[in-house]
Formats: structure tokens, sequence, C-alpha cells
């Protein structure tokens, strides 16, 4: 049986530093996917009373609980503890723990439940234009509902009225409207369409919930778009997953996950559900037979790094130009990437003492913005800064030795000048090999003279979060103070770098930066194109999989100008 307290508990550790609260999802579906009847004439009932029991307890277990605005009008729920079934739960509980097998003649009344405490969830609605009724059940039993709204008052003043009736009711209204989070670069209004401005951003709901309304759990209870839109945005928003399966068949239904997130005026579009990759995978699966239902519980994962990796074999499949004219893309040769050009012992040790090093140099805390606005949320130093010259000889140094220079975590001065010679002499011999490769000799820029590295340039990400963004604005390399080729070895953390046409951003691709890899840019990749890896995570995606960003160091190593 799933020990819904425990799974609650120890998951809301996991993420108690977060600025969300813990995401819950939890629904009940019939054994061909459905969570109601097509007609949406009434709620259908699918879990039996062992789930519906385990479903109330968790509700218990929740600060607050969500629904959308198609379930409040549809269903009318109450969104409360039914406290019977928190004791049938306990009960049972208890009786499979003395592995007894008989449930029944289960008494509920509450002199046989003295030490239960209910404790009702905040209803929270996601309800764009305001369509809940005032008569709801959730709102009528005033357990502090919430209500997410997002539409402009001066063009809507029934909404204002409408929202002015509820908050007599006690309802908190939040309108999305007005909130325009830092990091949601995307999230501009469309002069063309107003409303679609007025998007309920789901990060940005979530951060509201645990900021001003202290949620530190919310369970989502559905409906179809609701579960479409969280699981959409993988396993940055979403915990747990707990799915109740009911042994019905339903035919013409409502399917609790789809594909094609549904789109109506009511549903924005720039919300960042639209990140969206169609399989979610379900981590570390937990079955248990409530009854005569099956319970599913799992980790939701869905960021597919692992395959897109396995699927890239050279580096072209590191490159999306599914969104540029085949005119308009660079050459294969101008924009390469290894993967797995750090081995993880010695990537280990470099993000290590990249950390103390950068630490040292610039404390503790992250710099908010560069001075040309372009990088967020980063920490920078020049290797020329560290104090050392890097006066390692010329003569290849082995991986063996950058090894033995790494085997103390935090490698002196000499250390990393060997590491960092390692990886010039690497990255010329790797940009030789594959130019080869990729091109045809005649039109391989020429890569096998030596190049004139100048100190690296060490720069780190703090691993985003709504209330702290971080990334790299869209830019070109300085031209006067760098030469042709720029070469990054990436640690930490896998990355998604944005390029596009520096005289028409719409001509733009995108490439997986793994972590551990490095990538060199040279040609027009180098000066024609911008490349940024992007503030916003609804851009954090690459052939439709969203690819989660933590901290991230990146190694820059640029060649001298040619004046220079
Ligand atoms: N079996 C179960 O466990 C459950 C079944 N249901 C069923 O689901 C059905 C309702 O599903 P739907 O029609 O899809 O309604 P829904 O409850 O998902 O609400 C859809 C509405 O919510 C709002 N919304 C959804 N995502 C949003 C976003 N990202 N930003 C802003 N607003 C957003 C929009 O106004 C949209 O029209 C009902 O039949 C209900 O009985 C609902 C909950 C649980
Ligand atoms: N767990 C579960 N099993 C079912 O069979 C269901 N139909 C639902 N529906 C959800 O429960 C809400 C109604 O419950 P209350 O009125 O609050 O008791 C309904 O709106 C769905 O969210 N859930």
């Amino acid at each position: 049986m799933i020990d819904v307290v425990e799974l609650v508990t120890r998951r809301k550790e996991e993420v108690k530093d977060l600025d969300r609260p813990l995401v819950v999802v939890t629904y009940a579906q019939s054994i061909d996917g459905c969570i109601g009847a097509d007609d949406n004439a009434q709620p259908l009932l699918l879990s039996g009373r062992e789930s519906f029991s385990l479903t109330h307890m968790l509700r218990n277990n929740c600060a607050a609980i969500l629904v959308g605005a198609g379930t409040a009008a549809n269903d009318n729920p109450r969104l409360a503890v039914n406290a019977d079934f928190v004791a049938l739960h306990l009960h049972n509980q208890e009786h499979n723990q003395e592995q007894q097998t008989s449930q029944n003649n289960i008494q509920t009344n509450e002199h046989n439940r003295p030490n239960l405490i209910i404790r009702h969830p905040r209803p929270v609605v996601l309800d764009p234009s305001l369509r809940i009724s005032l008569a709801a059940r959730l709102v009528q039993l005033r357990n502090s509902p919430i209500v997410f709204c997002a539409f402009d008052p001066v063009l809507s003043p029934d909404l204002v009225a409408k929202q002015q009736a509820l908050e007599l009711e006690h309802v908190s209204v939040v309108n999305m409207h007005s909130f325009t989070p830092d990091f949601s670069l995307n999230n501009k209004p469309n002069p063309q369409n107003p409303t679609s401005s007025s998007a309920i951003n789901i990060p940005a709901m979530l951060f509201v919930l645990k900021s001003r309304f202290n949620v530190d759990s919310l369970m989502v209870e559905g409906g179809a778009s609701i579960i479409s839109s969280f699981l959409s945005l993988g396993t940055r928003f979403v915990d747990q997953i707990i799915i109740t399966i009911a042994p019905l068949l339903v035919g013409n239904g409502i399917r609790a996950y789809s594909s094609q997130i549904p789109t109506s005026s009511n549903f924005p579009s720039t919300d960042t559900s639209l990140i969206f990759t169609p399989h979610v995978h379900l981590v570390d699966p937990v079955y248990h037979q409530y009854g005569r239902d099956i319970v599913v519980s799992a980790r939701v994962y869905r960021s597919t790094i692992e395959s897109a990796r396995a699927a890239a074999k050279k580096s072209s499949e590191f490159i999306d130009f599914s969104s540029i004219a085949e005119q308009d893309q660079p050459r294969s040769d101008e924009l390469l990437i290894v993967p797995d050009f750090v081995p993880v012992d010695v990537h280990d040790a470099l993000v290590a003492a990249m950390t103390h090093k950068l630490s040292r140099l610039m404390g503790a805390t992250y710099m908010e913005r560069h001075f040309d606005g372009v990088i967020t949320g980063y920490k920078e130093a020049s290797v020329s800064a560290w104090g050392f010259q890097a006066s390692v000889p010329d003569d290849a140094i082995s991986l063996a030795q950058v090894r033995d220079a790494l085997k103390a975590r935090i490698p002196d001065d000499t250390a990393m000048a060997m590491v960092i010679r390692w990886i010039e002499a690497s990255t010329e011999a790797v940009i030789s090999q594959q130019q080869q490769l990729l091109s045809n000799s005649s039109n391989s820029s020429n890569s096998n003279q030596k190049i004139s590295w100048l100190p690296p340039h060490i720069l780190e990400l703090r691993a985003p979060t709504f209330q702290t963004p971080s990334g790299i604005g869209p830019h070109v390399d300085h031209l006067g103070a760098f030469g042709a080729k720029i070469a990054g070895v990436c640690l930490g953390s896998d990355a998604v770098m944005r390029f596009a046409q520096k005289d028409d951003p719409s001509r733009s691709f995108s490439a997986l930066l793994p972590n551990r890899c490095l990538y060199f840019q040279c040609g027009s990749v180098r000066f024609n194109y911008t490349h940024e890896i992007p503030v916003d995570p609804a851009q954090h995606v690459f052939k439709n999989v969203f690819i989660e960003r933590g901290r991230r160091i990146s190694v820059l190593i640029r060649d001298s100008h040619p004046t220079q």
C-alpha cells in the first residue's frame, strides 16, 4: 500500500528549497485511459471506495488542490477531505500491516478514529475568464479557495465585477494578466490578439502559490487540459503522479493526457505548457491493488536527454535545422558538437575546481545582470586573472597526466594550467579530425595550423528557477577582441544553444550541448549568427524534447584576433 503521508513528507523535503510547492498529479481513469465521458454530462465515477480513500488521504496531506475551470463547472466538486474515506484508508493500512485479509465490517464513525486530524486543502481553480459560479460548492464551503484568472481589467469590466463578487464570498482571486515574469521572454502581449497575453503561466502560478499563499504541497486533480498542461512541463514542475485505474472501458471519453494540448480562446497560446514532448515516462513505478482498482504511483520523467544522446551518433545530430531553410543553414563544418569530450572523472574534478575558484574570486552570490545585459545569474572569470601563466610546455599533455594533476579534487594552479593546455590541445585535435570527417578537404577551413588561444574564460550559470533565472542572451562574441574560432567545454549540465542570423533572427536553429561536450564555432556561425543559452525555459527545447538545465560551467577558449 502506498503510504501517502510518508510519500508526501519525503517528497516535500526534496523540493523544500524550490520556489514552488511539491506537485502531485492524481486522477482516476478507466482501463482505456478516460477520465470523463465525452459529453461531459456528469462526472464519471471511476474510483472504488478503497482508492477513493487513498485520494482523500492525499487531499488531507496536501496544502492545496487544483482543478481547471472545466472540472469546476462540470463536476461542481467540493475538493474537501471526506473523513470517512481517510479513516478507511488508515484502517486498511493498519489491516495490511497486520497481514489480515478481511476488509469488511469497517466502522468509520468518529469514535474509532481518535487521532484523525482532518485538514482540508485550499481549493485552487485555473479559470482564465472567471467562469466559476458564485454558488459553486468549493466557493460555498469556504475552505479559503484561490482562483487564478487572466484578463485585462480595462477590456473586461464585467469580469472585474465578477472578481469583486467572488472576493465577497471569501475567494482569493489572482489575476495573472499583469504578472509578467522576468524570464518569460515569449510571454509578451500579442497586438493581433490581446487576449493571448493573458496566459496563466503555470510556473508563475506555482511561484505565487508558494510565495504569497505559503502552499508547500499541491495536488493536481484535473481535468484533461490541466493534466496535459502540467505533464507537458515534465520533471521541473511535476514531482509525482498517482493514477487510479478502474476496471471499466469507457469508449468515447475524455483522455487524461493528450498529445495535442487543447487550444481554445480560453486556453493561452503563450503558456510554457507549449514545452511539449508526446511521451511522458513514468519512473520507478509502484503498483498496488486497492479493492478492485490498481493504483500506479511514479515519478515523471520527460526529458529524454539520454535517448537524444544515444540517437546522436555524430555532431550533426546534435543540431536541429528543422526550423531553417536549407539555403540559410551554415556549412556543416562551421558548428561541431563532440559529446563525451571530457571523461566523467575529469569532469567531476573540473567542476569542483572551477566552482571553488569562482567562489574565491567572486564570492557566493551570483551576479544578476552582466554590464551589457547579456548574461543573467552568473559568475565569470578569465583564467588570466587566476594568477598563473599557462606556462605548460606545448607538447601534448596526455589524459593520464591531467588525471594525475586532478587527483586532489581542488587542484592547484599548475594542475589547472595543465588542464587548460589539455583542453586546447585536444580541441585542436578534435577540430582537425571532425572537419576532415565532415568536409571535403577543399572547402574545409584550414584547421591543422597551430591556433593561438587566448586565456580561457570561465562562465558559471546558476541552476535556473522561476525566481532566479539564468542564461546568456543572443550575442556575437566581440569581433575586435577575438579571432575566428570559438570553442567551449560544457560542464555540469546539458543545455540548449540557440543560433539566429544576425540580420534576420527569424532564421534560427538550435543545438543540444550535452554535459561534458566540446562545441566549436567558426565561419558564419562565428560571425553571422548570434548564439544564446536561453533564459526562457520555454526555449529549453531540442527536437521537441524539453532539456532540463541545471548549474552549468563553460570553459571558453577563443583564438586571438589576427591584428593582435
Ligand atoms: N477522473 C478524474 O480523476 C477526474 C476527471 N475530471 C474530468 O475532466 C473533465 C474536464 O476536463 P477538461 O474539460 O479538460 O477541463 P479542465 O478541468 O482541465 O479545465 C479546462 C479549463 O481550464 C483552464 N486551463 C487549463 N489549463 C490551463 C492553463 N495552462 N492555463 C490557464 N488555464 C488553463 C482553461 O479555462 C480550460 O478551458 C470532466 O469531465 C471531469 O469530470 C476532472 C478531474 C479529475
Ligand atoms: N479519484 C477520483 N475518482 C473518480 O472516479 C473521480 N471521478 C474523481 N474526480 C475528481 O474528484 C472531484 C469530485 O470530488 P469531490 O466533490 O470533491 O468529493 C472531481 O471534480 C474530480 O476532480 N476522482
